[in-house]
């Protein structure tokens, strides 16, 4: 990377004494006071439910306008107070990209995409095209200019949804976990044209991210956000990640990998095969005339602690509802204990398996979180209900919002929540998609400890997953899905010494592996 000095500092955004709550509630951020200066990289760090969403909505102001909540204090833009601009303007300024692109969405087609954006920003037709062009060539889209939005790559969205932001020429430009969903090398990749729009356009860009360990050398500065949404500090990483580390232990945040020389990773031991529990046969999928899954062969053993790995829109998702019997296959068939899936009933395999969604609002269906991890109990009818509740909603920290509706709680909250709603009983297979995604450091491994200890009482989890530290530390068995086959079935250490596997798959060595084992632009 060419590093372009940026230019002098000059102040962008300032917030003073700024709180905001919703409605008859404690305020969510509390008294901050910070600047943003121009071409700046900020990191935002704060554990799950501290507020940084909540932050990132206020700084673009869709907070208060679009909830029922109150501010004090003040937020300014180029020394104008956000409450006065302009309807739509502030959004021109500020742009936020978030995990989730679909979200984003209006159109079917990129072009139509960016072209409606460019619309509502009353854009004169002329310029239209040639804004188009420019903003599809600076991230790398332009031979998807005609593509459906729907059958591109998770990384290949999330650039659409950056050059929609960026036609808007944001000062500020906020990355709310917007790499989340993305397989480790379009998440590296997404970090790298980051810094090139930056460094091209000077904009300041503000990183919303729990796992931050692809933005350490972009980032310059951290602010870290408390439990009780107040500014703890800020400051530059070597810093916080040095002497301000005690602090961000005890907050639950996690320290950047680089920032671990003394990192201990704790292996599981491996596990003797149980018996065959799933056997997969000659099983192919497709969608819309579009195979996804080819003949694919596979047995997985009772109690095996397994992961689905691969690029986004390998089919691992599809792979893991083919085996839950969330989807059918094509061909091929699956058994479950012998037995073909099909022919199990439905009360019978909800009973010994659970699965929890990628999208966790999948799987709401009340109105509180009680009652979510309740449903289940109830109809089993389980007895004692109210204590287990409780004490699942205290393990996943989600007891002080025993009564919130499932909806109205932070991103990590509810994949808590979803994960939550599973465990009530132990049983036999659980299906996890990307179960730790949004997780500070300290809910992954009440997580994490919470799935050890049920595979310890027998349960075999199978478990989609883009963290390859997560395979490395937890799993004995890895699957790896590429171009509908499976390319890969064995031991994590195997899968990390095929380098060229590893490449074509879009995946990357744990950290520990990555000073001995260089590769291309990974190091
Ligand atoms: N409901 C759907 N309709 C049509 N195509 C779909 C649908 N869901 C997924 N696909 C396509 O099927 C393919 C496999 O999707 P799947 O979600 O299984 O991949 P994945 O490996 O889990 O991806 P990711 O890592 O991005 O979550 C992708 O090309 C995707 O675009
Ligand atoms: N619509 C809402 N109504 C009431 N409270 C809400 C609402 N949305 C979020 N909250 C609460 O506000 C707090 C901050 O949420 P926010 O999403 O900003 O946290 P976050 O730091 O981004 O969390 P995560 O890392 O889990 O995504 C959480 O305690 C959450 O439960």
């Amino acid at each position: 990377m060419n590093a372009k000095p940026l230019n002098s500092k000059q102040l962008l955004m300032e917030v003073s004494d700024f709180s905001f709550a919703f409605e008859e509630e404690s305020p969510i951020l509390n008294q901050l006071n910070f600047s943003l200066f121009s071409g700046e990289c900020c990191l935002v760090a704060g554990a799950s439910g501290s507020g940084k969403s909540t932050l990132a909505l206020c700084l673009n102001g869709l907070y208060p306008d679009t909830v029922e909540g109150e501010t004090k204090g003040n937020i300014s833009c180029r020394s104008q107070n956000i409450a006065d601009f302009p309807q739509g303007k502030l959004s021109q300024s500020v742009g936020v990209v978030f995990q989730d692109p679909e979200s984003q969405f209006c159109m079917m087609k990129v072009e139509d995409e960016l072209a409606f954006v460019l619309e509502n920003q009353q854009a004169p037709r002329e310029r239209m095209q040639e804004a188009i062009h420019s903003v599809l060539k600076e991230t790398g889209m332009l031979d998807q200019k005609h593509a459906l939005i729907h059958e591109l790559s998770g990384g290949q969205k999330q650039k659409i949804a950056l050059a929609s932001v960026l036609l808007m020429e944001p000062d500020l430009l906020i990355l709310d976990e917007a790499t989340a969903n993305l397989d480790p090398m379009s998440s590296f990749e997404f970090t790298r044209l980051i810094q090139q729009v930056r460094q091209k356009r000077n904009c300041a860009v503000l990183v919303i991210e729990h796992q931050p360990d692809d933005w350490m050398d972009i980032v310059e500065r951290v602010l870290v956000i408390g439990k009780e949404g107040t500014l703890l500090a800020d400051d530059s990483p070597d810093n916080i990640y040095g002497a301000g580390r005690p602090l961000l232990i005890k907050e639950g945040i996690h320290i950047p990998l680089s920032y671990q020389e003394d990192r201990n990773v704790h292996k599981n031991p491996p596990q003797m095969h149980g018996e065959k529990l799933i056997t997969l046969q000659n099983v192919s999928f497709s969608r819309k005339n579009k195979s996804i899954l080819q003949n694919i062969n596979v047995t997985f053993h009772r109690g095996e602690f397994i992961a689905i790995v691969g690029e986004n829109g390998a089919g691992k998702s599809t792979l893991l509802q083919l085996l839950a019997r969330l989807l059918t296959p094509e061909s091929g068939n699956v058994k479950l204990d012998g037995i073909p899936l099909q022919d199990w009933t439905e009360r019978e395999l909800r009973r010994i398996s659970g699965y929890v969604f990628q999208n966790p609002e999948h799987q709401f269906i009340t109105d509180t979180l009680y009652d979510e991890v309740a449903f289940g109990m109830k109809l089993n009818g389980e007895k004692e209900i109210d204590a287990k509740v409780q004490e699942l909603l205290t393990a996943f920290q989600l007891e002080q919002f025993a009564d919130a509706n499932p909806f109205a709680i932070s991103g990590g909250q509810k994949r808590r929540l979803s994960v939550a709603t599973m465990l009530d009983d132990t049983p036999d297979i659980l299906f996890f998609d990307e179960p730790t995604f949004g997780q500070d450091a300290k809910t992954t491994k009440e997580l994490m400890r919470l799935i050890t200890e049920l595979r310890e009482q027998g349960t075999t989890i199978i478990f989609v997953t883009h963290d390859m530290e997560l395979v490395d530390e937890y799993c004995e068995r890895v699957l790896l899905l590429l171009e509908g086959k499976t390319a890969f079935d064995g031991s994590p250490e195997e899968l990390w010494s095929r380098k060229s596997l590893l490449q074509k798959a879009r995946l990357r060595l744990p950290y520990s592996m990555r000073k001995e084992r260089a590769y291309g632009i990974v190091n």
